[in-house]
């Protein structure tokens, strides 16, 4: 393994280590010079609309480079400093479905759709899941999906059709387990777990969705539990439900449920048919459901090339949180079950937590729910939601996410310009002021091999900031070299190539990566020449930009300018 060292005038570095390719890579450097803008666009579209099954890999052009369309105006109009770091993901929902809703969703920056299994048919899924691709096809983005599993919580019914439904002060609503076969009587809630007569005593606390309304046990009829309300407000369909029991949290036969229901599994042979890029576990308890979907993915879809996102958002999951996060290949801090589970007051510590652990670990980290949630009905956020956001920016967590402000807000794009700008100007901030504390990072590599991709990494990123560098080019095959480098929050931006459109779907999560797919080969010198072509003929950079570039193959760094 060699490393290489070196910072040179343009070009200098191909001619260290040439031989054979030296005149073979000049004819085709002139070659793609003489590209006009136009046809390299054309073959974007001809290499992303080869028929190929989504997720594996597809015999590209060896010509051409596929970037974000979004990502590529953000490059040209505002350079490589300010492109933003923290990535993005909006919850499809009936009020973004539609396939120019989606498009709105990608030119305002959204790098994941995630779809909820909680809600909708998987016919609805399907078509939305269609419309992403389509989208990616026609038009050049590499927007992932995310698939999230129902989970075994307790939840409501769907009100018998109904939006919505008022719970007032002092009313006695009726939840029960029973099936009715028409229409619901009024006042009565449907509950989906079967114990939920027998586990409740009179006098607990039941909570909807974590306290937005609450009710008190008053009396146990067979099936149904009689509850009065005791904090007024909306109830929505299939909305959570808890428990407590002086001041606990009451987990009694439900906390054994499966972690991963019958429906689940059903909706994960869907999710791997679809080819989805991520799925997202609810209800996480332990390391050993993650290990157990990993190998069944394995097993069954042949590159096994989805991620599992571990959701922390029960007590279970954060007495064992680093063992689920060692195992899973991501996490999300769903702090809306999170903050019904454990006290309000607790969910920052928590939060801060997590998104540490998963640096650590190397494991991309989303905060979820809640993030804008008045902008469900308002077109601006609070103070305080602007604040949080800054913060969960400010921590330096890989993504954040929308739920009901992109599912069925008013406002789904003003909300994602909201988490847009406010993470430009707080990573900008941070970055001037030079006020990121340098984390230790532990190493995480266990074969020798991997402790010097990490290394390099590691001194990629530090070589970076202290020369100043435009950006980090990586190419890497399975993009571990890639995230090594995310994990470093490097001050420029880290440009990836990779040869398989899902990697780069996948790579579209993590901290300050702008996946690029690309065909290269074994020399660096070949990948370089090739490289810089392609992104001269496409503006994206210039002459003189000075450069750091790293690959998984060589195990090298090269400091140069561009020629
Ligand atoms: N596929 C869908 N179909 C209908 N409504 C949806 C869908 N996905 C999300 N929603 C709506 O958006 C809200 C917020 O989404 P999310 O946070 O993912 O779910 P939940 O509130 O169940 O945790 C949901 O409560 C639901 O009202
Ligand atoms: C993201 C979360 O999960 P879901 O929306 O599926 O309840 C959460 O609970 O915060
Ligand atoms: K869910
Ligand atoms: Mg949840």
């Amino acid at each position: 393994m060699s490393l290489h060292l070196f910072t040179a005038p343009p070009l200098t570095p191909f001619t260290t280590h040439t031989k054979t390719h030296t005149h073979f890579q000049s004819s085709k450097l002139s070659f793609h010079r003489t590209i006009p803008h136009t046809s390299l666009n054309s073959q974007l579209s001809i290499s992303e609309t080869n028929g190929a099954r989504p997720g594996l890999p597809i015999s590209h052009d060896l010509t051409s480079i596929d970037v974000d369309a979004v990502t590529e105006t953000e490059l040209k109009e505002n350079g490589f400093r300010s492109t933003r770091r923290t990535k993005l993901v909006c919850t499809i929902g009936p009020a973004t479905c539609g396939f120019e809703e989606l498009e709105a969703l990608a030119v305002g920056g959204m790098n994941v759709a995630r779809i909820n299994m909680c809600h909708g048919t998987r016919e609805w899924h399907q078509i939305v899941i269609e419309r992403v691709r389509r989208l990616n096809h026609e038009k050049g983005y590499a927007v992932a999906i995310m698939m999230d599993t129902e989970g075994s919580e307790i939840h409501m019914g769907d009100l018998g059709g109904a939006s919505s439904a008022k719970a007032e002060d002092g009313e006695v609503w009726t939840f029960s387990v029973r099936a009715f076969d028409s229409t619901l009587p009024e006042h009565t809630i449907i509950v989906n777990y079967d114990g939920f007569a027998e586990d409740v005593k009179v006098g607990d606390d039941l909570l909807v969705d974590g306290g937005m309304v609450r009710f008190e046990v008053i009396e146990k009829i067979g099936p149904d539990v009689k509850c009065r309300c005791t904090d007024p407000g909306l109830l929505l369909p299939r909305a959570n439900l808890t428990f407590w029991r002086n001041g606990s949290l009451v987990r009694e036969r439900n906390a054994m449920l499966p972690t991963i229901s019958s429906k689940d599994w059903l909706d994960i042979d869907f999710g791997i048919a679809e080819g989805v890029d991520f799925i997202a576990i609810s209800f996480v308890k332990s390391d050993e459901v993650i290990k157990h979907l990993k190998s069944y993915i394995a097993a069954r879809s042949q590159d096994s090339d989805i991620s599992v996102i571990a959701k922390i958002e029960s007590i279970d999951s954060l007495k064992n949180l680093e063992e689920i996060i060692q195992a899973s290949d991501g996490a999300m801090v769903a702090r809306g079950d999170l903050g019904a589970q454990i006290p309000l007051e607790q969910v920052p510590a928590a939060q801060q937590r997590i998104v540490q652990v998963c640096r650590q670990m190397n494991k991309p980290v989303i905060v979820a729910s809640q993030l804008l949630e008045s902008m469900i009905e308002y077109p601006t956020p609070t103070r305080a939601e602007v604040a949080d956001v800054s913060e969960a920016v400010r921590q330096r967590a890989d993504a954040l996410m929308l739920s009901g402000e992109s599912a069925m807000g008013q406002f789904p794009d003003k909300a994602l310009t909201v988490l847009r700008s406010v993470s430009l100007r707080i990573e900008r901030w941070w970055r001037e002021q030079k006020r990121y504390e340098a984390m230790a990072l532990s190493s995480v590599g266990s074969s020798f091999s991997e402790k010097i991709s990490e290394e390099i990494c590691n001194s990629a990123a530090q070589m970076a900031n202290s020369l100043g560098v435009d950006a980090i080019f990586v190419y890497t095959k399975t993009g571990h070299m890639a995230s090594l480098l995310s994990r470093c929050r490097p001050d420029c931006p880290i440009f990836a190539f990779t040869t398989t459109p899902s990697v780069r779907r996948r790579l579209n999560l993590q901290w300050g990566l702008i996946p690029f797919r690309l065909s290269f080969s074994d020399d660096m010198e070949t990948n370089l020449n090739k490289t810089f072509a392609l992104l001269k003929a496409r503006n994206l950079i210039k002459s003189g930009d000075l450069v750091i570039a790293v690959s998984d193959m060589l195990q090298s760094i090269q400091v140069m300018n561009v020629p």
